[in-house]
């Protein structure tokens, strides 16, 4: 039985004749956070919905995905335990996270659902235990005093924690967060990175995020997947990505994959400047 938090074979995933995925392989067995990156387009919302078992893959054969040394899906088929799978996993997405018109206490009770007989959370009884536990993960995420505020009052950034919270309280064994600070500003940004670091480190709970600020992804995640037009660019440690590669990711034109520093350095312009909100000079080794 392997260690990997994340196995996928063969994955490929078209949309009207188009290919988003193109039979991607990938391991990843760091238990750390892990970013998806890649030019708009790339694919990297796409593949984290695959990995959360929210979309099946085209039907091809010898098609895998795993996480958690659990099969989510095979050859295009979700597989029968992706309900648990799903359980498992908390959600963190930048919009549509949590259900506006309840209560910040409410949504992150929601997250306990899975082990909430049904007729309890459909009249919100839930036991006093689990409002301790939903205080105690909005205390966390210092979202505490915000409980009986509704959801739609909030701040987008606000609004992340809480969603980080509902994963807390779901007791959630890994973490997918689908551009969590795309709209956020940088102080807000911060705040939920800091989080998701934070319970990556005392929880223990892989984290596996898709943004667009290179910086970012530099600064708070431990491993890279770098996506380009649906295949794997880059695959490993955030900071053994060179300049010149993370240049060629984001350049129009489409060089091999890991193309030599020097001549990514020598010809191509980055088109990533808009995603880089800090120097990526300084921060590579
Ligand atoms: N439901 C869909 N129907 C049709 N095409 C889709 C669908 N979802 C994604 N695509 C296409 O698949 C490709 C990859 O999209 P995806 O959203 O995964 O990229 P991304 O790297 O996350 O981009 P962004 O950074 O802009 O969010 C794009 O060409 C996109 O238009």
């Amino acid at each position: 039985m392997s260690n990997n938090i994340i196995e996928v074979r063969r994955l490929s995933k078209t949309f009207d004749n188009k290919k988003a995925l193109k039979e991607i392989s990938l391991d990843i067995s760091h238990g750390g956070i892990t970013a998806l990156l890649g030019p708009s387009g790339s694919g990297k919302s796409t593949l984290l919905r695959h990995l959360s078992g929210l979309v099946c893959s085209d039907r091809q054969e010898g098609t895998e995905i795993r996480v958690l040394g659990q099969l989510v899906q095979s050859e295009g088929r979700a597989a029968s335990q992706v309900r648990g799978c799903r359980a498992r996993a908390g959600y963190i997405f930048q919009q549509f996270n949590l259900v506006n018109r309840l209560s910040v206490l409410t949504n992150v009770l929601i997250g306990a659902l899975g082990s909430t007989a049904r007729w309890r959370t459909l009249t919100g009884r839930f036991t006093p235990e689990q409002r301790r536990q939903a205080m105690q993960a909005l205390e966390r995420v210092g979202m505490a005093a915000f409980a009986e505020q509704r959801v739609s009052t909030l701040s987008g950034g606000q609004q992340q924690r809480v969603a980080i919270a509902r994963s807390l309280m779901q007791q959630a064994h890994i973490i997918f967060a689908d551009e969590p600070i795309a709209s956020l500003d940088p102080e807000s940004a911060r705040t939920v990175m800091e989080l998701l670091k934070d319970i990556n480190e005392r929880e223990g709970i892989p984290v596996v995020v898709t943004l667009h600020q290179v910086d970012y992804a530099l600064k708070y995640c431990q491993h890279l997947v770098a996506l380009r037009e649906g295949e794997v660019f880059y695959q490993g440690a955030a900071e053994a990505i060179t300049e010149g590669e993370l240049a060629s990711l984001y350049t129009q034109s489409r060089p091999d994959s890991r193309v030599p520093a020097s001549d990514a350095a020598a010809g191509v312009r980055p088109r990533s400047t808009p995603f880089v909100t800090g120097s990526i000079q300084g921060q590579l080794s």
